[in-house]
Parts: C-alpha cells; sequence; structure tokens
C-alpha cells in the first residue's frame, strides 16, 4: 500500500431542503468522523470536508410551494443543519455551502477550464417546455412515467423507484409539475460531458486497479460501466445556480451535481490557503465519505471531470455505505419518516454518543439496515450501561474506597494478569486493521471487547473477597483496572468523544494518543483520580414507548394524507333525498353494550321523542364522552333489533380514512328536533 503524507476526507454535501436525520450520520457523517479522529489521533495531517448543497429543482421547488425565495429555504436548512452536526461534534475542519461567494467562483472557473479546454460536446435538442409557466422543465420539474420500470412518479433526471437516470424526453406521458398544462419541445443549447469518451479509462481505472474497494461500490460501479456511458448535460435552464460562464448562456446555470462536488474544492479553498496540496498533490490520500446513491457522482462523474480538467487527484477509495431504514420503512424527508437529530437531542439531551454509538453498531456498511428504537434501549442499557459503565464505574469506584482516588502500584502479577495485559496489548492492530479497512462496525466491536475484558478481569479476581486477605495483591488489581480504563478513554476517542472526555475526567488526564493503545503503564501509581459519576445510564420503557408511538402518529398522518378517496355515488333525484328525515337531537343517556367491543346504547332527545338508538361507536368514544353532545340521527329508518335492543333510528357519523369515527354535529347549539336538508 501507497504511503501518503495527508488525507483529505470528503462527506457527502446534505442537500439543504430539510434537517439532518440518522441515516445521514450512519451512512456518511458518523464513519467520516471517526476517520477523521482516528487518523488526527496519530498526528496526521488530514483535512475534513463538509457542507451544504444548495443549488437544483427540489429546493426551488420547496421555495415556491412555501412562498419564500430559495435563499431563505437555504438559509434556513443550513443552519439547521450545521447545528446539528455541530452538537452531535462531527469534527469537520469546515462546514462551507455552495451558495458561497467562493464556491460559485471556483465551480465558474472549474466549468470555464474545461469549456476552454474543448472537454465538453455542445448540442442543440428539444426539450419540454411549459409555456404556462414559461420556463423549461429540467430534472424534477416534470414527472412521467420510467421507460424501464413503469413508476408513475419518475423524474426528468432520475427513476426513484428502480435507479435509472433518465432525460426529461424518455418519460412516458411527462407532466409539468408547476402547471400541470400543456407541454410542448423547444430548442435549447446545452452542454454535455462525453462520459462514452473516459469509459475506458474508467474501467481501467477502477475496475483494474481499485478492486480493493467495497464490493458494493465496485459493484454499482461494475454495472454501469458494464451498460455503456453517455454523455451528460452538466447545465441546465434554470434561474438558480452558478451561471454558466459562457456568452450567450443566460438563463442557463451548472448542473446540481456538476456544481456540488466542486464544492469539496471550494470549501477546502475556505479552509487553508494551502488548498491545492491537499487536491493535487499525489500524495495525498482522498477518501469521498457518502451513501449509495451517490456512487455514481462520485466514482464515475466527478473523477471525470477531475480527469478532464487535469491538474486534480482522483479518489483513492469511495467508502459508501447502503441505506439505514427506520423500523421497517425507508427514511424520508418528505413523508416525515425519520429520527431528527435535533428532535433527538431534545428527548435525549447529553446523548449523542448513545445515538453514534448504536447507528456504529448497526451501520448499514455492507447491506440496507433497519434502526429500532428497540435495539437502541437494548444496546444502550445491555452494552454502554451494563459493559462499559458498569465497568469504569467499579474500576473508579473501588479506587476510591480502596485508595482515596490514589493509584496504587503495580505489583506482582500472576498468569491471569500477564494474560489480560497481553490481549490489552493485541487490540490496537486489530482496531487499525478494521478502520484501515472501513470496517467501523468491527472496530467499535473490538473496543467494546476491550471494555469486555476489564469486566470479565474485575469480576475473575474479585477484589472485593481478596481485600479482607490480601491487601498487596488488590493494589495489582486496581493498577491494572485503572490501565484498563486508561486504554478506553484511547480505544473510543474516535467513535465517542464525548464520553472519552468526561472519562477523561474522571481519570484526571490529558488526551492520549493512538499509538499508546495497549500500554498498560499509561497511569502512574500515585496519581490521583477523581471521583466519578455514572457514564451512562438506563432508558426505561417509558421514553422507547413515547419515540415509537411519535412513529405510529407519524405513519398514520401518513395513511390518511395518501388514502384515496372514494369515487362519487351514482346522482339521484332530490326527492330521494328528501325520503330521509335527518334531525338534529341530544344523547341523554350513553351506556356499553354487554359482551360487545363496538356498541353503545344511547338515549337520545330528538325533539319529536325519546328513543334508543344503538350506534357502533364504542371504539372512539366513551359513554361518559357523548352524554349531552347534539348529533345528527336518521329517525325515519326502520327499527332493527340488535344484540336484543330495538334500535330506533341512525346516528350519522363521518369516517375517516385510518378508520375513525367522528359525529356530524351542528356548529351552534339548536333546537332539538331541528331539521336537516
Ligand atoms: N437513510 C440513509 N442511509 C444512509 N445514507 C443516507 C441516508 N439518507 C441520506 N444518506 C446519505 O446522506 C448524504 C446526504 O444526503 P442528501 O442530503 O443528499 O439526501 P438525499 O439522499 O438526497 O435524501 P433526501 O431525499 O431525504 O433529500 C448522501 O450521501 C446520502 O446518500
Ligand atoms: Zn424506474
Amino acid at each position: 500500500m501507497k504511503d501518503f503524507k495527508r488525507t483529505l476526507i470528503t462527506s457527502a454535501l446534505p442537500y439543504a431542503n430539510g434537517p439532518v436525520h440518522i441515516g445521514h450520520l450512519a451512512g456518511v457523517y458518523v464513519p467520516a468522523d471517526i476517520y477523521a479522529r482516528y487518523l488526527r489521533m496519530q498526528g496526521q495531517d488530514v483535512l475534513f470536508i463538509g457542507g451544504s448543497d444548495e443549488h437544483g429543482v427540489p429546493i426551488t421547488l420547496k421555495a415556491k410551494n412555501e412562498g419564500v425565495t430559495p435563499q431563505d429555504i437555504v438559509d434556513k436548512y443550513h443552519n439547521i443543519i450545521k447545528k446539528a452536526f455541530s452538537d452531535f461534534g462531527i469534527s469537520f475542519d469546515v462546514y462551507s455551502r455552495t451558495t458561497s461567494k467562493t464556491h460559485k467562483e471556483t465551480a465558474s472557473e472549474f466549468f470555464k477550464k474545461l469549456y476552454e479546454d474543448g472537454k465538453f460536446v455542445e448540442k442543440t435538442t428539444e426539450q419540454y417546455y411549459d409555456k404556462e409557466a414559461n420556463q423549461f422543465l429540467a430534472d424534477r420539474y416534470i414527472i412521467g412515467t420510467c421507460p424501464k420500470c413503469s413508476n408513475e412518479k419518475a423524474y426528468g433526471d432520475q427513476c426513484e423507484s428502480c435507479g435509472s437516470s433518465l432525460n426529461a424526453t424518455d418519460l412516458i406521458n411527462p407532466k409539468s409539475v408547476l402547471s400541470g398544462g400543456d407541454l410542448e419541445l423547444k430548442e435549447t443549447t446545452h452542454w454535455y460531458l462525453p462520459l462514452d469518451q473516459y469509459e475506458p479509462w474508467l474501467k481501467e481505472w477502477i475496475l483494474e486497479e481499485h478492486k480493493e474497494w467495497k464490493p458494493n461500490v465496485y459493484g454499482q460501479c461494475k454495472s454501469w460501466l458494464d451498460g455503456g456511458l453517455h454523455p451528460r448535460a452538466v447545465t441546465r435552464d434554470l434561474d438558480w445556480g452558478v451561471p454558466v460562464p459562457v456568452e450567450g448562456a443566460d438563463g442557463k446555470v451548472l448542473y446540481v451535481w456538476f456544481d456540488a462536488p466542486i464544492g469539496y474544492i471550494s470549501a477546502t479553498k475556505e479552509c487553508t490557503p494551502d488548498w491545492e496540496k491537499y487536491w493535487k498533490d499525489e500524495d495525498t490520500k482522498m477518501v469521498h465519505f457518502i451513501g449509495k446513491d451517490n456512487i455514481v457522482f462520485h466514482c464515475i462523474i466527478f473523477p471525470s471531470m477531475l480527469k478532464a480538467e487535469g491538474s486534480y487527484i482522483l479518489p483513492e477509495n469511495v467508502p459508501s455505505n447502503e441505506f439505514l431504514n427506520l423500523e421497517g420503512d425507508k427514511i424520508s424527508t418528505s413523508r416525515n419518516w425519520a429520527v431528527w437529530l435535533h428532535e433527538y437531542l431534545e428527548d435525549f439531551p447529553g446523548k449523542e454518543d448513545v445515538l453514534k454509538y448504536v447507528l456504529t453498531a448497526n451501520a448499514p456498511e455492507t447491506k440496507d439496515n433497519d434502526f429500532t428504537w428497540k435495539d437502541f434501549q437494548a444496546r444502550n442499557n445491555n452494552e454502554l450501561v451494563a459493559v462499559f459503565g458498569n465497568f469504569v464505574n467499579r474500576a473508579m469506584v473501588l479506587t476510591q474506597k480502596y485508595y482515596n482516588g490514589v493509584v496504587p502500584a503495580l505489583g506482582e502479577r500472576t498468569d491471569f494478569d500477564n494474560e489480560v495485559i497481553g490481549l490489552m496489548k493485541g487490540f490496537r492492530a486489530k482496531i487499525d486493521k478494521s478502520i484501515e479497512n472501513y470496517r467501523f462496525r468491527e472496530a467499535l466491536k473490538e473496543a467494546m471487547e476491550l471494555a469486555r475484558l476489564g469486566n470479565k478481569y474485575l469480576a475473575d479476581s474479585e477484589p472485593w473477597k481478596v481485600v479482607k486477605t490480601d491487601e498487596k495483591r488488590v493494589e495489582t488489581i486496581m493498577n491494572i483496572c485503572i490501565q484498563i480504563t486508561a486504554n478506553l478513554t484511547i480505544a473510543f476517542e474516535p467513535f465517542m468523544p464525548k464520553t472519552t472526555e468526561k472519562l477523561r475526567g474522571f481519570l484526571n488526564i490529558s488526551p492520549l494518543q493512538w499509538n499508546q493503545l495497549g500500554d498498560m503503564e499509561l497511569i502512574s501509581a500515585g496519581h490521583v483520580v477523581n471521583k466519578p459519576e455514572l457514564l451512562f445510564e438506563k432508558i426505561e420503557d417509558v421514553a422507547i414507548q413515547k419515540q415509537v408511538d411519535k412513529l405510529l402518529e407519524t405513519k398514520k398522518a401518513n395513511e390518511i394524507a395518501q388514502a384515496e378517496i372514494s369515487p362519487v355515488k351514482e346522482n339521484i333525484q332530490f326527492d330521494d333525498f328528501t325520503k330521509m328525515d335527518i334531525r338534529i337531537g341530544t344523547i341523554v343517556e350513553a351506556t356499553k353494550v354487554a359482551k360487545t367491543k363496538k356498541l353503545l346504547k344511547l338515549t337520545v332527545d330528538t325533539g319529536i321523542d325519546t328513543r334508543t338508538v344503538v350506534s357502533g361507536i364504542a371504539e372512539y368514544y366513551k359513554p361518559e364522552d357523548v352524554v349531552g353532545k347534539q348529533v345528527s340521527i336518521l329517525v325515519n329508518l326502520a327499527p332493527k333489533t340488535l344484540k336484543g335492543i330495538e334500535s330506533q333510528g341512525m346516528i350519522l357519523m363521518a369516517e375517516n380514512a385510518d378508520g375513525t369515527l367522528s359525529f356530524v354535529s351542528p356548529d351552534a347549539t339548536l333546537k332539538n328536533g331541528s331539521e336537516i336538508r
């Protein structure tokens, strides 16, 4: 393996049309952060780049729907996203945005260079135009049926159902998202990156020279390359984006996927005047952290852009993750099916590291994975509290109890001590190997094994028993426990930096270096440690139930929003309607009908009489809640006996899409017997 002098870590630019959720963290930002922290702890030269992606059609559409400007939208979400990352301790060296001045200049210059070097193909083609909205329909401005999988909601640039990349003119039954009106085809000129010309080179570079890339990444690249590449338009007829810096290109901007990855370069420029060292020196190792929907852009399109430009290095690796789902369903911003980071922090303040731990332990590294609240609770209670926290707490408390916090000396060691010390020395190589191969779950599992070993050492050595007979022996046991605890501050630092900071506070030590991991003389005898608090706390069932209930509510709201409205019934005459005698009445008494789930026996004052009605509403209304309520009642319905009770009429109920029932009541109190007509 090549020895690099420095590492440039980029993480996908989150799209600024919504806040960030657990899928973002698990897929991209937590692994990138672990990698950055791990390298920094070794004293390596690292830059970790992030920023918001603020161009593109979804943002203009959202702005239009909300009656604000695109700039308003991106300002709002950029700040929410930036804060969430900072709260979660994602240690970017810079977190920028693609509406920055530096970015506009950088993207513009990049395009110009390719344009002047003749790297683009200029083509005039017919594209869909919305006469009513007076604009061309690019990307998400147009939807239609996917020619490959028949999904009726495919976009002009992509089908989210089958993952195909499309041209708007490929869509069957295309419709404008803006007006729904007629479309016409109109000529327009754009610039294309001729990816087909890069195909032989890409095949060599990826398929031959980067066989070590993760199978999911390599496999996706291979399937794109096997399918054959085509020229791809890198400009659009839109007014939100980086203007195309070519004469006569008024009203045209760079395609968002052309400008977004250049955002990594602009952000680096904002971070250091030495930016070229990170982007143009072969001794720099560039690594892109992304989720699987971004693979083609980072492995095929952006490298082709960099290659065309000529002076940039290419990524050494693109460790893309697959997707994290939530309780069995795809995470979705538009359906509000997500655990939002800012909301998590409201409900679990101070527990950033718990979430990061769970998301890493369960990361979608090789396949899509599911986040469930039960698993979150179990990992917190059974792993963080019962193993890591328990060991640290016992080690710290016993050191206080026996020695007032003064670390005792290491005396004569038993075979068991030597065995444990030997195992401790072995951890670093294993964790190194996992992290260097982007296997962060495995690395975290190893770190946890270290805590398990501590727990086992303490449980098997039983200092609380030995102390009665052999005080010297206990000094050695406790010294070893303190050394293991100090090692935990190193092993967990890349994964749970807030926790390790707290732990260093207990131990009263400064941050240690990665290469000290395995050292069993980190803390000298005589050093005074502090009184500990609890490192983790148990998460109770009620807290989990609250989250599950919140998701159930979202699910219900989505079902209602998506429910189909039943079609209108056949026409009737007014006479048909007047046959029904519907009155306002007041419920004066209500009791549950014995041995039934659904039925209430109601006594209703109809103004005409007081009568009994049996109504199937018991699942939605309690008897005591309906007494006194004015309702609509059909009074001339032929009586019917239900469960031995004669029901004289019917209370009108409206049924919501989720099946819940609601009375049809007047909005002012009326005289009982008033007619509905
Ligand atoms: N559920 C998820 N699991 C793993 N990675 C994800 C998930 N959601 C988003 N990502 C990754 O996070 C990065 C930033 O995502 P981005 O903001 O572009 O969202 P997106 O994928 O377009 O989602 P959305 O449709 O919600 O906007 C991308 O690399 C994306 O692949
Ligand atoms: Zn499709």
